[in-house]
């Protein structure tokens, strides 16, 4: 495992956070290097902290550690592994003595039918999204959060809840990470230690362009908003977590998903409108006589 700092070059500030937010905070972000990661290290850094981006390609971390500036370092490491995951969490101690926030947020899974995936493949995303979430947030808490008192995890996980057909091990996946989430907001509160799940709907990043075609030209338009979320405005709310308001949210779920959780269509459903766009009505009852 490598680790590099990163060049000079200053992330210009918030759009919507007072400058100094989270002035002091020292931030691990995993998966740091892409996407969600990558724009929740921005505004950290926009809001005052310093950040550590982690993830398996060293040169995907150091290309956003370069665009972010002084205030972003990396560390290269994989989550599922013991070794690795010490290391990351010590690195961020060796540089700044402290570890206010950890982000969950590296994670995935793939596309395929439900009675498609293999056992192996069912085992790669639980170790990957269970085990690796919960190596960190251990880890994190042992050795920094706990000691120190304080501390915020914030666990980024998938909407909508009521399942994806076509990822339903990350769905069951996700499921655990929320239930583990309200579990250690509990185990950890007497610690001083907050932890959320952010509930993430379909965002607009680089990773979408593996799913099939077909699916990612559909995916805005199964999202009431009629738009795929941006990655500033998960990064607003990761910012927020890490404020002091994180600890009342703790053991939260927060979703951000313009609305997808639960949504069964638009209305009126196609299927019942007629070709004014009306849909019928039911009688009202007699009025009752006398
Ligand atoms: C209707 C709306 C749908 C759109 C939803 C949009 C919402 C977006 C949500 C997101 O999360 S976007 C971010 C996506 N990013 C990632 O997924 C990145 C991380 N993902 C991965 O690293 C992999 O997907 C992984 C499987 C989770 C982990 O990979 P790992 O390296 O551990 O496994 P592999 O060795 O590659 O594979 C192991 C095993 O898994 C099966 N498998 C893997 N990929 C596929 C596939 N594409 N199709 C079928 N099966 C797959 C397979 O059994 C593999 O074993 P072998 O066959 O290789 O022996
Ligand atoms: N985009 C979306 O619409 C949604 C995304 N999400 C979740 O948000 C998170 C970020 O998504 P997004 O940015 O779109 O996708 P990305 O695929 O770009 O992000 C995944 C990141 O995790 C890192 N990573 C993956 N496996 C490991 C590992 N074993 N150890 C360390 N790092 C790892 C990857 O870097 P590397 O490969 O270099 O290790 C990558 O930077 C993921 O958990 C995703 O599932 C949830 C809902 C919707």
């Amino acid at each position: 495992m490598r680790e590099r700092r990163a060049t000079i070059r200053a992330v210009s500030a918030s759009e919507i956070f007072a400058p100094g937010l989270l002035d002091g905070q020292a931030a691990l972000v995993t998966g740091g290097g892409t996407g969600l990661g990558r724009a929740a290290a921005r505004e950290l850094i926009a809001c005052g902290a310093q950040v550590v981006l982690a993830g398996r390609r060293e040169e995907v971390l150091a290309a956003t550690a370069a665009r972010l500036g002084e205030a972003a370092s990396i560390v290269t490491g994989d989550i599922r592994e013991q070794e690795d995951a010490e290391r990351i969490v010590a690195t961020v101690l060796e540089r700044h003595g402290r570890l206010d926030l950890l982000v969950n947020n590296a994670g995935g899974q793939y596309f395929t039918p439900a009675e498609a995936i293999a056992t192996k493949g069912w085992q790669a995303v639980m170790r990957l999204n269970v085990g690796g979430t919960t190596r960190m947030a251990e880890l994190a808490v042992e050795r920094a959060m706990r000691p120190a008192g304080r501390g915020t995890i914030v666990n980024v996980t998938l909407s909508p809840h009521h399942g994806l057909a076509g990822m339903t091990h990350s769905s069951a996946a996700r499921a655990a990470v929320e239930s583990l989430t309200r579990a250690w907001a509990q185990r950890w509160a007497a610690d001083g230690i907050a932890v959320v799940a952010v509930a993430a709907g379909h965002f607009q990043t680089d990773a979408l362009d593996k799913y099939p075609e077909p699916v990612r030209a559909s995916v805005a338009r199964t999202v009431p908003l009629q738009r795929l979320g941006q990655p500033p405005e998960h990064a607003w709310l990761i910012a927020l977590l890490a404020s002091e308001l994180g600890a009342a949210f703790s053991g939260s779920v927060v979703t951000l998903d313009g609305a997808r959780d639960n949504w069964f269509g638009p209305w009126p459903p196609p299927t019942l409108a007629d070709e004014a766009g009306e849909v019928p009505t039911e009688q009202r009852r007699p009025a009752a006589t006398r």
